[in-house]
């Protein structure tokens, strides 16, 4: 009987230390990245129904609307441009390479998530034609949107905005060309 009070209370400190530290989601995304794709694709296929998801309802979220953001940026730049259906297989067919580099951004997007300052990340993605760049940026996009939408008090703020420096790569990622995105918007960086 002592020895299972004993367990209980180390049981107790290590549920509150897991509440003290990061969202379980990432979490469990840190400890075993496969396991949380096929979790995501399993509640996407119904075959696990998520409280979380459920509570995400349109009925539940008065602000969730049809209505133009007052954002000074415009809507259509708001939404990450694929649908978590479309995002699912991509991120499942992501290669070792493309993988780690996801994961970098994740790892600095949870830091920023949790309140931390990591230091400013930059990574130089490069390789020849069709060899996944824009592919990889796409996850990017929707992995680092899904996070630091945390950051923000508004969900309509922007928070990932995809640049390049011509109008036919800008197309290519559904993105803005630089001069374009400098130009049109006012950008606070945090
Ligand atoms: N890991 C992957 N698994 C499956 N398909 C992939 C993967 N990486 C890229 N692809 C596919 O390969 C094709 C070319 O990829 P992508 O357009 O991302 O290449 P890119 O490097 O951006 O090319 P470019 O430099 O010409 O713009 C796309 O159809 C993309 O969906």
């Amino acid at each position: 009987m002592a020895d299972f009070v004993k367990t209980g209370q180390e049981l107790e400190d290590a549920e509150n230390q897991l509440h003290e530290t990061d969202p379980k989601e990432d979490a469990w995304c840190e400890l075993c990245p496969e396991s949380e794709l096929n979790r995501r694709e399993c509640i996407d296929e119904g075959k696990v129904t998520s409280v979380i998801e459920e509570d995400l309802s349109e009925a539940t979220i008065p602000d969730l609307n049809n209505e133009k953001s007052s954002s000074s940026v415009g809507t259509n730049l708001l939404s990450v441009s694929l649908t978590k259906n479309e995002i699912i297989p991509r991120l499942r067919s992501l290669n070792v390479k493309q993988r780690r580099i996801l994961y970098k951004v994740r790892d600095w997007c949870i830091q920023k998530a949790n309140g931390k300052t990591p230091k400013p990340l930059h990574v130089f993605i490069t390789g020849g034609a069709g060899t996944g760049k824009s592919h990889l940026i796409k996850c990017i996009q929707y992995e680092a949107t899904r996070i630091l939408a945390q950051t923000s008090e508004n969900p309509d703020d922007l928070t990932v905005l995809l640049t390049a420096p011509t109008g036919t790569a800008a197309f290519n990622i559904h993105g803005l060309t630089i001069h374009s995105a400098l130009g049109n918007f006012q950008i606070t960086f945090t």
